[in-house]
């Protein structure tokens, strides 16, 4: 896992500046994730964690600059980010309750091929061969990402919430991030289905995607990343290792040792 450091980034963000009015969320942050590394981003509440994602993903008009997979994207618009591989999980679950959760992962991937009117009109037959084979690799979309297949014919809502989690990640994910952005992935998660998220974030870490996570909960911080920027007040305070950071004073004052 130490080897991809010096591989090149997959994400970069460069002097990211956002301000609100006269509130400066986010200023001079730079960070960098590679292929099949994990970066958390840490701070305490109202920090600029979100700001920085919606900064990166240009959900919010900011200063600095950002590149993807070695190509400028700075002015690229929020919705063509997702096209070019990096892809954002959001706090909230995020699905239509009244599809299966097959159908929720079948949507996602039709959404990304762009159904054509064309193709269904002229060639009917092919057109429900594509909708079997959208199913398939939906279900293969889903187990990899963790949702067992016993639950992919129920509706989200009647799933455990650590399901509900997993399919959120799952259809972020689509048919493969090469960047992907989990905010606060762990909350409102148990033992079990933590265990379960740390397996996945590692597992898809060793496929080679680079994953970017904000998280509260420190212990799957602190175990899962290869790296971690630490956010106070807009500003970057610290970078490193987990080890490095657990142990540096200005993080202990500004996060740690309040949160203590
Ligand atoms: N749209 C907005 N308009 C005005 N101020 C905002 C806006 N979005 C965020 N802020 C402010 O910017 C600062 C950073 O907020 P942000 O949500 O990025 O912090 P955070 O680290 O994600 O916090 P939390 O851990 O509580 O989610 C806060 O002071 C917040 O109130």
């Amino acid at each position: 896992m130490a080897s991809t450091r010096t591989a090149a980034p997959a994400l970069q963000v460069e002097g990211l500046r956002v301000a609100f009015g006269a509130l400066v969320a986010l200023d001079d942050v730079s960070w960098q994730v590679a292929p099949g590394e994990i970066l958390g981003i840490i701070g305490p509440n109202g920090a600029g964690k979100s700001t920085c994602y919606n900064a990166a993903t240009h959900l919010v008009r900011r200063e600095g600059r950002v590149t993807l997979l070695g190509e400028d994207v700075t002015d690229v618009p929020a919705h063509r980010l997702a096209a070019r591989g990096l892809r954002r999980a959001f706090q909230q679950n995020a699905f239509f309750g009244d599809l299966t959760v097959l159908e929720n992962m079948a949507a996602v991937l039709q959404d990304e091929r762009g159904a054509s009117l064309g193709r269904a009109v002229f060639r009917p037959f092919a057109t429900r061969r594509d909708a079997a084979e959208t199913r398939r690799a939906a279900a293969k979309a889903l187990e990899r990402m963790g949702v067992p297949a016993r639950y992919h014919h129920a509706y989200p809502g009647e799933t455990p919430y650590g399901v509900q989690r997993m399919l959120s990640i799952a259809l972020a994910n689509g048919s493969g991030a090469k960047i992907l952005m989990l905010d606060e992935p762990a909350a409102g998660l148990g033992g079990a289905d933590m265990a379960e998220l740390v397996t996945l974030l590692q597992s898809l870490r060793a496929e080679g995607m680079a994953l970017v996570v904000i998280e509260h909960h420190m212990d799957l911080i602190m175990s899962v990343t290869d790296r971690i920027v630490v956010l106070d007040q807009g500003r970057m305070i610290a970078s490193g290792p987990p080890e490095e950071v657990r142990r540096d004073p200005a993080v202990l004052e500004a996060y740690l040792g309040r949160s203590a």
